[in-house]
């Protein structure tokens, strides 16, 4: 049996049960291990420089508002998580590698609750990823309104819907 997902209360998120600070501290501590990975390592040196400098900041100030945005917290974020992933020469052995990456940094920097949660998020955003991934392409025809919890940008939503179908 699965454990549930981790319920919040209205206006209790989960962004502001785990805080801006240590959901950095979770972004910062994953990537710093992404980029030392045998497998994952150069397809993020070559696509976002040398870390920390280079495209990092920026890089990581995406997938904080992407994550703000997923947890329920205020976001600015308006990417397309689908299309970047599309033409990284990612395999699902890349995608089996970042989630077990996911799930070390996960485990380091929050609670077991929280953390379970945010893996069973990333598991389920994989299914929509990968298929990016292994296309090469933008998926056509996959819904792009409509599917996105209220508080949610349609891409992160989009995702979490997506996964929730298989
Ligand atoms: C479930 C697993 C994953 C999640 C949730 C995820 C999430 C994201 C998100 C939200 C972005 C920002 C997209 C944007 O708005 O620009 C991103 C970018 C990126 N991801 Fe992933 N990702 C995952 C797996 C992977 C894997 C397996 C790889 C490579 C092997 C990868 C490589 C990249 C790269 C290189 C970028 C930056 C693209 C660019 O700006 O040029 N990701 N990812």
């Amino acid at each position: 049996m699965t454990a549930p997902l981790l319920l919040t209360a209205e206006g209790d998120t989960l962004f502001s049960r785990i805080g801006e600070d240590r959901l950095r501290a979770l972004l910062w501590g994953f990537y710093a291990q992404v980029v030392r990975d045998e497998l994952l390592g150069p397809i993020f040196r070559q696509r976002v420089g040398p870390f920390p400098g280079a495209g990092w900041p920026v890089h990581i100030a995406r997938l904080e508002g992407f994550w703000r945005a997923v947890l329920g917290g205020p976001s600015a974020y308006r990417g397309q998580p689908g299309p970047a992933h599309s033409n990284l020469g990612a395999q699902a052995v890349h995608f089996d590698r970042w989630l077990a990456l996911w799930q070390v940094a996960l485990d380091e920097h929050l609670d077991p609750a929280e953390a379970h949660t945010m893996l069973v998020m990333a598991s389920r955003m994989r299914v929509s990823l990968q298929r990016f991934a292994l296309a090469g392409l933008p998926t056509a025809g996959l819904p792009k309104a409509g599917l996105a919890p209220a508080g949610l940008s349609t891409e992160a939503g989009l995702f979490i819907e997506e996964g929730e179908k298989s």
